[in-house]
Formats: structure tokens, sequence, C-alpha cells
């Protein structure tokens, strides 16, 4: 059994009116509970792991973390780091903790290395600034002012931040975000190493390949709630893969394929299977044996981002009071 480094259960976190933290000593059923931004949403995250926490504009992910960060309290629920509790053991588990938030907000008139080195001040055993900087590829910038660095770099300064302190927990809100398609791969390389040395992660991301490459699981919420969780490939297999082709002519009957449904418009067809390769082979065997010709024949797996667009898709169906 792998030892659980966060555990969350039934968590809210509600907004009060004119954007001030709900929660901050207001009972639960104040009438100044607005908005609930994160919905009684329980999961566990295992030592090692890397958990991304996906979901739509506004579904409460930087809500989610902020609490485990320890920098906002929750409204309603459990949410134990490491056992502890998030702000009232904040100085036990700082040394334990990275944190690159959405927007990092670092001074812009600071150099890199002025930036650093404050940061590895604040920090129990920290790592040399230099290796750090190296590993964001940021070490020809050291003497450059945080405010002249380009957004991307801005954002490798903001990882750096987190991994000075040689964190076993890193909380990342976005980290990719602004980066080209260079520097996306460099900081994936170097998260996938931290991984390998044991480092937990929580991430969230709009980059659903991010999530694919990086995440050993993976939540997706909308509208405050988890709405599915899973290995990639236990959420891949909840939605159907697609058989794509056209037809010279309208053809009836199609062959029989249990389970399936079938779209058609005119002379292109669409059929939606659990089971993508043995109904293609009976697609295209039936084919074969009434001589028609499949034109732009395509078999499509289900993907991340169906799984996503399903969940998006839906309509408001939480009353948020
Ligand atoms: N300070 C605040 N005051 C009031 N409501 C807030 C505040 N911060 C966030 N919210 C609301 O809480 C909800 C969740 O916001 P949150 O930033 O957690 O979403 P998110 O999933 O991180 O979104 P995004 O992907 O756009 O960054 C949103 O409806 C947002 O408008």
């Amino acid at each position: 059994m792998k030892n659980a480094v966060v555990r969350v259960k039934n968590f809210s976190r509600a907004y009060g009116k004119s954007g001030i933290n709900w929660a901050t000593g207001l009972k639960r059923n104040s009438t100044l509970r607005d908005h609930i931004a994160v919905d009684r949403i329980s999961f566990t995250i295992h030592r090692g792991e890397c958990y991304g926490l996906l979901g739509t504009n506004g579904a409460g992910k930087t809500s989610t973390l902020e609490v485990l960060e320890g920098l906002a309290r929750r409204t309603d629920g459990t949410v134990r780091m490491l056992d502890k509790d998030p702000i009232g053991d904040r100085k036990v588990l700082r040394p334990h903790m990275g944190v690159m938030l959405q927007h990092g907000g670092l001074p812009q008139e600071l150099t890199v290395a002025e930036t650093m080195r404050m940061w590895a001040e604040t920090c129990s055993s920290p790592q040399p600034v230099e290796q750090v900087l190296d590993q964001v590829k940021l070490n020809h910038r050291v003497t450059h002012k945080v405010g002249s660095l380009s957004g991307g770099e801005q954002r490798r300064l903001d990882l750096a931040c987190a991994l000075v302190g040689n964190p076993s927990i890193l909380f990342l809100d976005e980290p990719t975000t602004g980066l080209d398609p260079e520097s996306r791969q460099n900081t994936w390389n170097l998260l996938l190493e931290l991984k390998q040395r044991g480092v937990t992660m929580v991430l969230t991301t709009h980059y659903l390949e991010e999530a694919e490459h990086l995440c050993d699981r993976i939540a997706i919420m909308h509208q405050g709630r988890i709405e599915v969780e899973g290995t990639l490939s236990e959420l891949v297999s909840t939605v159907p893969a697609e058989i794509r082709f056209d037809l010279n002519a309208p053809v009836t009957p199609l062959p029989e394929l249990p389970g399936t449904s079938v779209l058609q418009d005119g002379t292109r067809f669409v059929i939606r299977t659990p089971e993508l390769q043995r109904h293609c082979l009976q697609v295209l065997s039936w084919a074969d044996s009434q001589g028609i010709q499949l034109l732009n024949f395509a078999a499509q797996p289900a993907s991340l981002d169906n799984v996503f667009l399903n969940i998006a898709g839906k309509t408001a169906s939480h009353a948020h009071m």
C-alpha cells in the first residue's frame, strides 16, 4: 500500500461577497456565502505520484490548490497533507513543499540571481542556485532583471523558485503556460526526472497532452465537482472510439455491431464503438464481402480530449447557493 501524501475528503471552498474568502471566520450557513467554488470533492494522492487536476475555466482547480498549499482556508471537509493541517502545521510542512502559483508575481526590479538567492534564504536546505537555474535553462540570464525576461522565462523562474528548497511535494498551477514547445518539452523532462526521484506532484493544466505525458492519475473538474478520476486509460475507456467512412451511395443495411451507435449524414457514416479493433475488422470484412468501397476510412481511438469535451459540454447541473 503506497503512502498517502495528500488526503482530501468532502472538501468545499466558498467565496463571500466582494471577492473576500468566505471561510475566514464565517459559519457554514452564513447568508454571505454566495459562490461555492469547490463542492465536496474527495481524492488521495500517493507518494511519488503526479496527480493532474484538469477542468474547465473556473472549475475550481486553483481554489483547490490554494487550500492544499495552505494559502487559503477550506470552508468544509478534511484536507490533510502528510497527515498534517496545511494551515495549522504550515511551519512543519513548508520545508517539504514547492509551490508554483498561476501568477508568480516576483519583484520585477530584482535580477534573476538576486531573486533566487532571496528565495533560497527562505528555505531550510536549499539546493545551489546555479544548479536549479541550470535545470530550468535560465543560467544565461542571471544578471537580467525579472521584468526584462520573456513570459516563458518568467514562468521558468517561477519553477526554479518552487524547486530551490528541494521539495518532496510540488504544486504546479499551469506550469507551462506561455512556454514555447522546446521549453515545454524541457520542463516535462525535468518534471519526469523529479517524479522518478520520488517527488509527489499536483498539477493543473489546460494542455491535455501535458496531463497525458506527466500524470499518473487525472481528475477532471467541472463547476466545483470532480466529474471523473482515474488513470489515462481508465478515463479514455469511458468514452467510445469512432470508425468513420464515406460510401459512394447509401447502402443498407450496415452490419450488425452490438453496442455501437451509428450517425449517418448522407453517405457519411460515424460508428461509435466501445470495441474499436473488433468492429473495425467487422466493417472491413463486411465491405470486402459486399464489394463495397469505403472512402476516407479512419479508425479513431478515444482520447482525453473526448473525455474532457464530454464533461465540458454538460449543462449546468449544480445549484450553487
Ligand atoms: N477571490 C475570489 N472571489 C470570488 N470568487 C472567486 C475568487 N477566486 C475565484 N473565484 C471563483 O471561483 C471559481 C473557481 O475559480 P478557480 O480560479 O479556482 O478556477 P480554475 O479551475 O482554477 O479556473 P482557470 O482554469 O480559469 O484558472 C470561479 O467561478 C471563480 O470566478
